[in-house]
């Protein structure tokens, strides 16, 4: 190519969509360029000769051939710094609530101006910065400079990635994020920093995902536990709750900071969004969640570019935290819509499609982001660990789980939490199927030495139960329940208990929207007593259906209200009573 033809403005050659292309400019593949006179952003996606491919990250209606475009010469960056925490930011990190307050309307998200600008740190803000070094102290990658104050917590200046060196000229007291903090070898360091989002941000190791993201959900940490620093995909249909468990796992989880990325929901979905996360209440801090929580909002109605780009820019602030020390829950609602952006992209590359029209590179793109997830060793001589957990939703089209992007997810996360339609309809709400679920992540280790030494054989006997009962009841469905014997007819009302008693749990159940491992414990220990005792009595030729109508066994189903501090007593008293009353049966 004659790159001496090429120079950093080129002009508008063809609109299609939101892709665009010019001629005549010099660019390197994704670096940013400003579209048009309104000057939108774009990202240079192809390059052919002398012709440049670019995704628009604006609408690009009003555009006409024969406009200018110019290289930044920079890749699609984000802004990271404190001041992140609490913020709504669209896919390429443009302060909603700033540009809607221009506009006077909070959730005008729809009708922010075309090329509005803002940046996603406020530069005017002052932050009272202690320095934990000294002048003259030799820091490299990662080591920590000193801390600011944001939202509820310590926010870490760190040395950035690749600079090291004597610290010079290090400054105290408050500070614009944009106004060095000190000189580290010969470069000025701000708190204000930038990373090209498709790029992992280093560490110094990754660590083996042995603890497990406590959720408070009975049926994820019991059966199906996640990782921290892994990755869930939970797919489901329409209406079966995962927004509702979304927000129940940003709310109760152990993760010290929440991203999420609203991506492509319709734009009053998103508007119910924006209002309700807000207004949710941490758990921890009795204020708003919002103060450890980044959301970033695409709608359907925002360019599918800024929806492509968004979970890079959400994982990577993500990884921002996670350099800190901090463990991280990234979720994605959905990434369905994300696939959509990108196959509506690659149509307009008139690009080859795979399957159902997703590009072939569909797998790959998925897979760049999943494997963001994961625990470190962080650069720098604090010796901190962090993480990011990915919980990504899929919304299949009619719930059909073949489809390419639930495919692709299952093979990438490590856990499966599959919502189910039916179970949803009968309002069994988390509404995850324990047949289809699964986890890969090993966590029975941790479960035996922090909660239970009989946590792990607890665990299976459930597993077992719920799909033992799962085989009977097909078999109840074909013939009756009077073509099962005694000890099957068991399991059916154990099972019952474990679905109705154990799995269910409201979101909306002050007392149980989450529930502590402890508890977790201690309710499967006293349904698998029940069990035993039930087993015995119908060995001695009780009838199954008089055993399983003693009266104390009802009393499982008010468990879940047992307060914390009773729990243990209450447990032991309950047992005692079913032993006695089926004892007493003949
Ligand atoms: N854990 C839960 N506890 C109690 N009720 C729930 C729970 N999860 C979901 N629901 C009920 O199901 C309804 C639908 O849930 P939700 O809006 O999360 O579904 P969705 O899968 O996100 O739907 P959509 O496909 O429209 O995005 C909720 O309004 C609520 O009534």
């Amino acid at each position: 190519m004659n790159t001496q033809t090429l120079t950093d403005a080129g002009t508008l050659w063809r609109v299609a969509g939101p892709v665009a292309e010019a001629i005549g400019l010099h660019a390197r593949l994704y670096d940013v360029v400003l579209v048009g006179t309104a000057q939108l952003p774009g990202e240079v996606i192809r390059i052919d000769g002398k012709r440049c491919v670019i995704q628009v990250y604006e609408d690009t209606a009003g555009l006409a051939v024969g406009e200018p475009v110019v290289n930044t010469g920079q890749p699609l960056q984000v802004e990271l710094g404190p001041g992140l925490l609490g913020q709504i930011l669209d896919g390429t990190q443009r302060p909603l609530r700033e540009l809607a307050r221009r506009g006077d309307d909070p959730y005008a998200v729809a009708t922010i101006a075309r090329g509005a600008r803002a940046t996603a740190l406020d530069r005017e803000r002052r932050w009272d910065f202690s320095p934990a070094v000294r002048e003259g102290d030799q820091v490299g990658p990662g080591d920590l400079l000193g801390t600011v104050p944001d939202a509820a917590m310590a926010h870490r200046v760190l040395v950035p990635p690749r600079v090291s060196g004597i610290v010079r000229n290090l400054r105290t007291g408050l500070l614009r994020v944009s106004e060095p903090v000190a000189t580290v070898g010969d470069e000025e360091v701000a708190m204000l920093q930038y990373w090209p989002v498709r790029q992992a941000r280093p560490a110094s190791q990754r660590l083996a995902l042995e603890v497990p993201l406590v959720t408070g959900q009975r049926v994820i940490d019991t059966l199906f536990p996640i990782a921290r620093g892994g990755a869930a995909a939970i797919p489901g249909g329409f209406g079966t709750g995962k927004t509702v468990l979304e927000q129940s796992l940003a709310k109760w989880s152990t993760a010290d900071v929440v991203i999420y990325i609203g991506c492509g929901e319709r734009g009053n979905e998103l508007a119910e969004v924006l209002e309700e996360f807000p207004a949710l209440v941490d758990p921890r801090t009795g204020t708003s969640l919002m103060q450890r929580t980044v959301l970033i909002a695409n709608t359907s109605n925002m360019p599918v570019a800024a929806r492509e780009a968004s979970i890079y820019t959400g994982i990577t602030i993500a990884e921002f935290f996670r350099d800190q020390g901090l463990h991280v829950a990234l979720m994605a609602d959905s990434t369905s819509r994300w696939g959509e952006a990108l196959r509506e992209v690659s149509s307009r590359l008139e690009e080859m499609p795979a399957e159902e029209g997703y590009p072939a590179y569909l797998a790959t793109r998925l897979a760049e982001f999943y494997e963001r997830a994961g625990a470190v060793r962080c650069l720098g001589d604090e010796n901190r660990t962090g993480s990011v957990t990915v919980i990504g939703a899929v919304s299949p089209a009619g719930g059909d789980f073949s489809e390419p992007i639930t495919q692709h997810s299952l093979r990438l996360a490590g856990t499966f939490w599959a919502l189910d339609t039916a179970l949803a309809r009968r309002r069994h709400f988390p509404s995850i199927n324990w047949t289809r679920s699964y986890t890969l992540y090993q966590l029975d280790g941790w479960f035996a030495d922090e909660v239970s030494a009989d946590w792990p054989v607890l665990r299976a006997w459930a597993l077992d139960m719920l799909q033992r009962e799962t085989s009977l009841l097909e078999i109840v469905q074909l013939l009756g329940a009077d073509a099962l014997a005694a000890p099957q007819r068991v399991v059916l009302t154990i099972g019952r208990l474990l679905r109705e008693d154990f799995l269910q749990q409201s979101a909306f159940d002050e007392g149980d929207a989450s529930c502590s491992l402890a508890k977790q414990h201690t309710m499967l220990t006293a349904i698998h007593a029940a069990h035993d005792a039930l087993a015995t009595a119908v060995e001695r030729g009780v009838a199954p259906d008089t055993a399983s109508a003693v009266p104390t066994l009802l009393e499982i189903g008010r468990m879940r209200a047992w307060p914390e501090a009773e729990m243990a007593q209450l447990s032991n008293d309950l047992t005692a009573r079913i032993r006695t009353q089926l004892e007493e049966l003949r």
